[in-house]
């Protein structure tokens, strides 16, 4: 035996003998032990959201035909009864509010092949569809390949009697459905989008509809020419089309469409000799190259510094039940609540904590600030208390400079948007000073006083924002409305 194999046989004799006595035993395992012990990791880096994911999609190849001729004694010529190829499998996308980013996605989609015709007829399996899930609030960008299709028979609704399927349809879900996959604009009309002419997808196994002309807010566009500007690689591959928008749960499109299958010899196509073999082999699947976005889709985006008490705030103005913690960055996610009104329903999200240098993605950074360009009301929340008592913290005014600095920042005019301050933590001792002190220093635009650990100035606050929503005010808070030292 070679010697190191020796010396290492010897060294677990060695520590198998050890591990016998109590005291080494303990020594021992602990020093098994120790390899297995996780290692600590940051936990902003562990929880990181994807935000941004390139996909491949491939749908499924046709099968291919059959060549078969059935003979029997008393047709002895036969009868060809070869079944046609089955239809490959679709990739789709689908819609669910139980993923948040795309994390769990895979980059390539390959959606499984159409089964092969046989004899006495028989025709193959369709392929299985490949469906993967996606967060709500999913913008779709493509880069290659065809438009994405709705795919209509997954609505679970019942459909009433006087509704056809694949029509527009009036109400509230329909024009959800409808918005909810619109085309977008190309990079190159930028701007052109209202103008847009009606596009018609191609049918996709009998299950598809039209989708509709676009209206896609100016904020996709700017949205579409931001992402570029970030990212080189993408300019250089020229991002052709943003396509689709995912924002119903349950909602689905087809990304790649699966082959159609190869035609068997029973059918009663006419062939020539040189003709036949390409037409029993079945068609390839489409394939796609897309870039997915997230933005979460919200009317009003809480947006402050960290535990400035933006998510405590959402829970006593919605009924959401967000983390809340008396540490930074509690919130990792937006979290939506539903602030519902007799007539009027509006939607909130509290965005991660923002700090300064959010723009240079900072912090949260940049995975967050896209979720603001994407609501249509500000609400600065500020903690009027976080430079009381000697506290380190940021006075108000300071925080809300600082906050529109970093949206503008980030992405110029983002700030300019309905906005009102939420001036939180009235109840701590000499916050009432810091508010007046706030309204002297801050112009032209609404300030709430609110506790909202004890859900105090929240009524108030609601008529606000629901005004603001609305239209009915249009405060905004401008830079050069704030006082600072
Ligand atoms: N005294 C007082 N404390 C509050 C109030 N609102 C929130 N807090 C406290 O402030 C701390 C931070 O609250 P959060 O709601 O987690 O703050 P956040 O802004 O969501 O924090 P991030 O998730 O880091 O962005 C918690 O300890 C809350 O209990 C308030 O009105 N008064």
């Amino acid at each position: 035996m070679p010697a190191h194999l020796t010396k290492s046989l010897s060294h677990i004799k060695a520590l198998r003998q050890a591990s016998k006595s109590p005291w080494l035993f303990l020594c021992s395992s602990s020093y098994c032990d120790a390899p297995h012990k996780k290692s600590k990791l940051a936990p902003l880096q562990e929880r990181r959201m994807i935000d941004r994911f390139r996909l491949y999609a491939k749908g499924g190849g046709g099968g291919s035909g059959c060549t078969s001729t059935r003979r029997s004694r008393h047709d002895r010529r036969g009868r060809p009864d070869g079944g046609n190829g089955g239809r490959g499998g679709d990739v789709i996308l689908e819609c669910s509010p139980r993923v948040w980013d795309f994390s769990g996605l895979q980059p390539h989609l390959l959606a499984q092949r159409g089964g092969h015709g046989s004899s006495k007829n028989k025709i193959g399996t369709r392929g299985a569809d490949k469906v993967a899930q996606v967060p709500v609030g999913t913008v779709i960008h493509l880069m290659k390949g065809e438009i994405p299709s709705v795919v209509v028979s997954h609505f679970s609704e019942d459909l009433d009697p006087w509704e056809i399927p694949g029509m527009p349809i009036g109400d509230a879900t329909g024009s959800d459905q409808h918005s909810a996959l619109t085309s977008l604009n190309t990079e190159e009309d930028t701007g052109s989008s209202s103008s847009q002419p009606q596009r018609t997808v191609e049918e996709s196994a009998g299950k598809t509809t039209q989708l509709g002309s676009t209206d896609i807010h100016s904020q996709s566009s700017s949205s579409s020419s931001e992402s570029c500007t970030e990212d080189e690689t993408e300019k250089k591959e020229q991002l052709q089309l943003n396509v689709a928008e995912l924002t119903v749960q349950g909602q689905r499109i087809t990304i790649a469409r699966g082959g159609e299958g190869g035609l068997g010899n029973v059918s009663s196509v006419k062939v020539f000799d040189d003709e036949e073999s390409s037409i029993r082999v079945g068609l390839p699947g489409s394939e796609a190259v897309l870039i997915l976005e997230l933005k979460s889709i919200a009317d009003v985006s809480l947006v402050g510094m960290p535990n400035a008490g933006k998510s405590t705030l959402l829970g006593a103005i919605s009924r959401a039940k967000p983390a809340v913690g008396h540490y930074a960055f509690t919130t990792l996610r937006p979290n939506l609540g539903n602030l519902n009104f007799e007539d009027f329903s509006l939607t909130v999200a509290d965005v991660p904590g923002l700090i300064k240098g959010a723009h240079e993605n900072r912090g949260l950074g940049h995975a967050f600030l896209r979720h603001i360009e994407r609501t249509k009301v500000i609400a600065y929340v500020v903690d009027l208390a976080s430079a009381l008592d000697g506290r380190k913290g940021t006075p108000p005014w300071e925080q809300l400079r600082d906050l529109v600095l970093e949206l503008e920042y980030h992405l110029e005019g983002l700030s300019n948007r309905p906005s009102l301050i939420v001036a939180n933590k009235i109840d701590e001792e000499g916050a009432e000073e810091v508010y007046e002190e706030l309204k002297r220093r801050v112009q032209d635009v609404s300030i709430f006083p609110v506790c909202a650990v004890l859900e105090e100035g929240v009524p108030e606050l609601k008529t606000g924002l629901r005004m603001l929503v609305n239209g009915e005010i249009s405060d905004r808070l401008r830079l050069d409305k704030i006082m600072v030292d």
